[in-house]
């Protein structure tokens, strides 16, 4: 059984450790690693999470960014904690936060392509702390700020008992992840450390993405959905997506959905994919919803939208007349326009 790994992210001073430390101090994170990243030769937010854990589940990794300079750092953590569960201290999840200024995606590559990690860890879920009071300028300017929203499977409000977070901010959320609703730091049963269930209902359900289903917004990220009403060649599933890892890696920073195939029409597929990395695709047991239909959720870089929805219309069979098809495609990849 591999190991859940729960990332929390948010912009500096959001309220990623204060998160942390209520959740600590609930004494519902027992046998839980924690990795904290900070910038800088001398590491605080260490020392201000509660040590409630046991005093070696604690790990620092500073003087640099979990998605730069300490990736290798991650990685060796990582190894020393599976070491230490083979030899038989219960370890149940890692909990890492991140520094304000990470961009979450390359520690998700870490988690679900590192060989010899990701057989033994999984990514459970992003958390992403939004400051109700701050949260609008920081996503106006910071990229970091953006990429961490958009790749959350759970956004928190913070600060809400100061003021209450605006329209604006709750439209460029909604904007930037149609996915996922905010919630209230506040409200009683927020976690840090989502079940499975929750986090990948969350992922394959309509919820949002059906309301918002081409929403934009003009600080560089996109999100739509692309749907098909019919049953999908799993090859050529397989091949949009390659595609899209090849061409596509640093626009798309995120797919995520569930895809009825000829084969095994019962049991949709569930793609998950961060940037160029995607899990093995699962099956579902059964369809979540008495409605059979593909809806894959993109959120990509602004502007590459077209290119998306012309290749995923090439691979299912949807002829356009100013575009390829897939025989086209596939023998042809220089012929994607745009690309
Ligand atoms: N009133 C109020 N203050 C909060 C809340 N959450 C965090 N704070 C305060 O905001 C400040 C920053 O909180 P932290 O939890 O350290 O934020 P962080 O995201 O870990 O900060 P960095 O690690 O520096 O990025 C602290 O002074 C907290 O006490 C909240 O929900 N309400």
């Amino acid at each position: 059984m591999s190991i859940p790994v729960h990332i929390v992210t948010g912009f500096l001073g959001a309220g990623k450790t204060t998160l942390l430390n209520r959740q600590l101090s609930s004494g519902d994170l027992a046998n839980t690693a924690i990795i904290v990243n900070e910038f800088g030769d001398v590491g605080i937010d260490h020392l201000l999470v509660e040590s409630a854990s046991p005093a070696d589940a604690m790990i620092e990794l500073s003087d640099g960014c979990l998605c730069c300079t300490v990736r290798g750092d991650l990685v060796d953590t990582l190894e020393q904690l599976s070491r230490r569960v083979s030899g038989g201290t219960p370890l149940e999840r890692v909990i890492i936060e991140t520094t304000g200024l990470a961009d979450p995606a390359p520690v998700l590559q870490v988690i679900m392509a590192a060989p010899g990690i990701r057989d033994r860890f999984r990514v459970a879920g992003v958390v992403t702390a939004v400051c109700a009071l701050t949260g609008l300028d920081s996503l106006d300017q910071h990229n970091e700020a953006r990429t961490q929203v958009a790749l959350a499977d759970v956004i928190i409000l913070t600060k809400t008992d100061i003021a209450p977070p605006s329209p604006a901010l709750i439209a460029t959320l909604a904007a930037l992840n149609p996915l996922v609703e905010p919630v209230d730091a506040n409200a009683s049963d927020v976690s840090l450390t989502l079940d499975d269930a929750t986090v990948s209902n969350a992922k394959i359900t309509d919820s949002g993405a059906g309301h918002h289903n081409d929403r934009h917004h003009d600080n560089g990220i996109e999100a739509f959905t692309l749907t098909h009403n019919r049953p999908i060649d799993e090859a050529s599933v397989g091949m949009f997506v390659d595609l899209l890892r090849s061409t596509m890696a640093p626009e798309m920073l995120r797919m995520k959905g569930i895809v009825w195939t000829e084969q095994l029409a019962d049991q949709p597929l569930v793609i998950h994919g961060v940037r160029s990395v995607f899990d093995p695709p699962q099956r579902l047991a059964s369809w979540p919803s008495s409605e059979r239909k593909t809806r894959l959720v993109v959120i990509s870089k602004h502007g590459k939208r077209r290119h998306i929805a012309d290749l995923f219309a090439a691979f299912t069979g949807q002829a356009r007349i100013d575009t390829p098809d897939q025989q086209a495609i596939t023998e042809n990849p220089l012929a994607i326009p745009g690309m």
